[in-house]
């Protein structure tokens, strides 16, 4: 049953899902900016099990690789420019998929033409750019197109379910960590990812989905009287400072295989003390969740609470032992409403587009969203990180609305 549900999962999630006959008459018509590598998995594939999406245009800036783009992923309609995809008014929404530093002007002109928007993470080359776009009249009108950083792994109930468990532990954090690697040899020499100019870096590229973990597991231990969302001031300071964020930086050839994996390590709580025979005993816990494979957690992922008990007396350490527990969250918990409509094939990138589609049409979805506060604070955590390494935050946008 096991070995069924995994490979319904990886069949139904990465290869090939179910696909709708008959679109709903009011299915959002998404075009693609961009003939970019990462469109069939994050839109094109999710998009055949969505009733209320239809892929229907393509732009890039060659002609003949739109239309072999377009022939091999059945794509109807194909415009000869970005410019006339977003004046296409067929199209109610674009994903943007090009390099970062593309990503504020295309952002920009396509809520200009009154089209919503899926953007690529980073949301742009940096946090001058952010404020500049999430900021704008035009993104914060009151009818405003959907403007969403498409950083997909927070939309699945693992990912969800992690934050869950911190939520419930007692006491504060004493760490966070969380890694994402991806091998060198994984990318060509003219790789988008390495040049200054195109806002590339490590931490513009893999590096964000740490940055924007670790905020988020951060954030889930606090709860403000207004239950608002706090954010984490990070930056770089490897001396002590905190939160910190180590260098990131390309990998060389293949590293050992390791787990996209996010942790938090929580301060000892006391539980309990007794007293025996005049020495008191007291009782700490010390707990650490894990979550292992959160970036693509529908072919498989686990959630470990693991409790460290000590017993102490005094200075001393009588007695010691773990305790484990182990989660999976292919859905959201049998109970919750959400369930009925998530299933548990969903990738990550099929559970953020089924929210992308429920917020265009004003729906309740899953309440789980990007906010512009967050795309922002993700963005000047990488400028003030870059800065603090000595290196330099990626060159500002001369687009102008
Ligand atoms: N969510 C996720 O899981 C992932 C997200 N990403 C993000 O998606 C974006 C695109 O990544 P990916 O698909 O790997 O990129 P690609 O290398 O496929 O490039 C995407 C598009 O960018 C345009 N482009 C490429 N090189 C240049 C250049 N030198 N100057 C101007 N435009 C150029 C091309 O558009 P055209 O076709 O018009 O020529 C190309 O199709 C990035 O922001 C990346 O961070 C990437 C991978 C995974
Ligand atoms: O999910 C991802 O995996 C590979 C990266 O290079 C990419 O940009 C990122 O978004």
């Amino acid at each position: 049953m096991l070995l069924f549900d995994f490979l319904t999962r990886v069949y139904y999630g990465v290869v090939s899902p179910p696909t709708i006959p008959k679109k709903e008459d009011d299915a959002i018509r998404i075009g693609l900016i961009g003939a970019s590598n990462i469109a069939p998995f994050a839109v094109i594939t999710p998009a055949k099990s969505h009733p209320g999406v239809i892929v229907a245009a393509i732009a890039a800036r060659e002609s003949n690789r739109a239309r072999e783009y377009a022939q091999k992923y059945n794509i109807p309609i194909v415009h000869p420019s970005y410019e006339a995809l977003i004046d296409d008014p067929s199209i109610d929404a674009v994903y943007i998929a090009l390099p970062n530093s593309h990503h504020f002007e295309w952002s920009l002109r396509a809520v200009q033409a009154g089209k919503h928007v899926l953007l690529e993470k980073p949301c742009c080359s940096n946090a001058t750019e952010a404020k500049m776009l999430f900021n704008h009249p035009l993104v914060t009108a009151p009818n405003a197109p959907v403007l969403l950083e498409a950083f997909h792994y927070q939309f699945h109930p693992a990912w969800q379910a992690f934050l869950g468990e911190i939520r419930q532990s007692p006491g504060a954090i004493e760490s966070v960590f969380s890694q994402f690697y991806l091998p060198r040899l994984l990318l060509g020499r003219d790789d988008i990812r390495f040049h200054y100019s195109l806002a590339g870096g490590c931490l513009m590229d893999v590096a964000t989905y740490c940055i924007s973990a670790i905020d988020e597991a951060v954030v889930a231990t606090f709860v403000t009287p207004d239950s608002q969302r706090v954010r984490v001031q990070g930056d770089m300071s490897t001396a002590g400072g905190w939160p910190s964020f180590l260098p990131a930086s390309w990998t060389k050839g293949i590293p050992s295989l390791r787990w996209p994996k996010s942790e938090v390590v929580f301060k000892p709580v006391l539980v309990e003390t007794t007293d025996q025979n005049g020495v008191q005993l007291q009782h700490f816990v010390t707990r650490t969740i894990t979550i292992w494979n959160h970036m693509l957690p529908v072919l498989y992922h686990r959630i470990d609470t693991s409790d460290f008990h000590t017993l102490h007396r005094e200075e001393e350490i009588v007695k010691s032992w773990s305790e484990v527990s182990y989660k999976k969250a292919y859905n959201w918990p049998e109970a919750d409403e959400r369930a009925v409509f998530y299933k548990d094939w969903w990738s990550t990138y099929r559970c953020q587009l089924e929210e992308f589609v429920n917020r265009v049409k004003g729906r309740k979805g899953s309440g789980i969203w990007i906010d512009g506060d967050e795309s922002i604070a993700q963005m000047e955590t990488i400028d003030r990180t870059y800065e603090k390494a000595g290196l330099m935050p990626r060159p500002t946008s001369s687009f102008e609305i």
